[in-house]
């Protein structure tokens, strides 16, 4: 299968580097400074779960975008999604399926509205990665899961195509006929993970280890909970209590990308994961609430750096 990955960062660079690792045909779509970077270096992993070092990773420019492919494995920032919808244009043809890795859900309505709701899957990927300042991908954890599914949960003749592409390639394929419900799942534990890590400034276990910091995570996963139920989309009672449990672990040093990104000054997916969840509560309700702060905390981030920037 000839699968183009968007993106050769964090996420993007890891399983794009898997899959290449394991001999599949993938090729990076990327721009000027990561092609050269990656020119130079090759794409390195650095994981507890196994190193790899790949010399001169095929990589493409948008320029030089020849398709179609069959899969486009999407795994940019929501900030860039607009431009990269752009670029992978000539990549898509009658075939191509698209699979966003993005956390949050309303890059499915902007690419519906661009491709096809028929060409999308749903799509999620749990993974703790950065990249290094000489560009290898750092593995923070030893998750490494990659879950895709067509969205009213069918299993596709394309379904089992994608399922052979993406398995046994080092990392947990996992096909999913509740692919929806999944990614809601992900968005609202991880709205409430990025949302009080970075409104705390620290990891999991330093904001419990804080006077009225397990209270503050929990209210925060009530308020993400809250929208997903008016939504339509409750999280099971399972989940929920896997989610408080890995909220409120003493000791843990768990962070968000997010986080990780306000750290380094870099931009920040405020719009997409948090305003976006808030956009779709109880306006009535939630004004005031915790994660109506933490919006307003992450948007007084962004609006400094861009008076930084002019
Ligand atoms: N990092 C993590 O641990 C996790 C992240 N996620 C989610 O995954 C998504 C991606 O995050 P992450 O991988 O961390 O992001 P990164 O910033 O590390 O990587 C994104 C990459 O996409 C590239 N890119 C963006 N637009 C284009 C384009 N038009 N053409 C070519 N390359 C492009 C960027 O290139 P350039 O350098 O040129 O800008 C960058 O290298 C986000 O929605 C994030 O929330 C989900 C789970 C975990
Ligand atoms: C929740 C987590 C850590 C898992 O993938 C994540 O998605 C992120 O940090 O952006």
């Amino acid at each position: 299968m000839r699968i183009l990955i968007v993106g050769a960062g964090a996420t993007g660079g890891y399983f794009g580097g898997r899959l290449l690792q394991h001999g599949r045909d993938v090729t990076f779509l990327v721009r000027e400074k990561r092609a050269a970077q990656l020119a130079q270096h090759g794409l390195s992993i650095r994981s507890a779960t196994g190193d790899a070092d790949l010399r001169s990773p095929p990589t493409v420019l948008a320029g030089d975008l020849r398709g179609p492919y069959e899969l486009i494995v999407l795994s940019c920032k929501a900030y860039g999604l607009e431009q990269a919808m752009a670029d992978i244009a000539p990549a898509a043809g009658p075939q191509t399926v698209i699979l966003p890795l993005l956390n949050g859900m309303r890059q499915l309505d902007l690419l519906d509205a661009r491709f096809g709701a028929q060409h999308v899957l749903g799509g999620q990927c749990v993974i703790a990665a950065t990249l290094d300042a000489d560009g290898a991908v750092r593995h923070l954890n030893t998750s490494h899961s990659l879950t895709f599914g067509e969205r009213d949960g069918s299993a596709s003749a394309r379904m089992q195509r994608i399922t052979q592409a993406l398995s046994d390639a080092g990392f947990d394929a996992r096909p999913s006929s509740t692919v929806l419900q999944d990614m809601w799942d992900k968005w609202i534990f991880l709205a409430a993970l990025a949302g009080i890590t970075c409104l705390m400034r620290g990891s999991v276990g330093e904001i419990v280890a804080a006077p009225g910091g397990t209270a503050a995570a929990l209210d925060l996963l009530e308020d993400c909970r809250a929208v997903a139920e008016r939504a339509g989309h409750a999280p099971s009672e399972q989940t929920l209590q896997r989610a408080r449990g890995v909220l409120t672990e003493a000791g843990s040093t768990l962070t968000a990308s997010m986080l990780r990104d306000l750290q380094h000054g870099h931009p920040i997916e405020a719009d997409h994961i948090v305003g976006d969840l808030l956009a779709r509560a109880d306006r009535s309700r939630d004004e005031g609430s915790l994660l109506a702060t933490v919006y307003a905390h992450l948007k007084v981030y962004e609006a400094g750096r861009s008076s930084a920037a002019a």
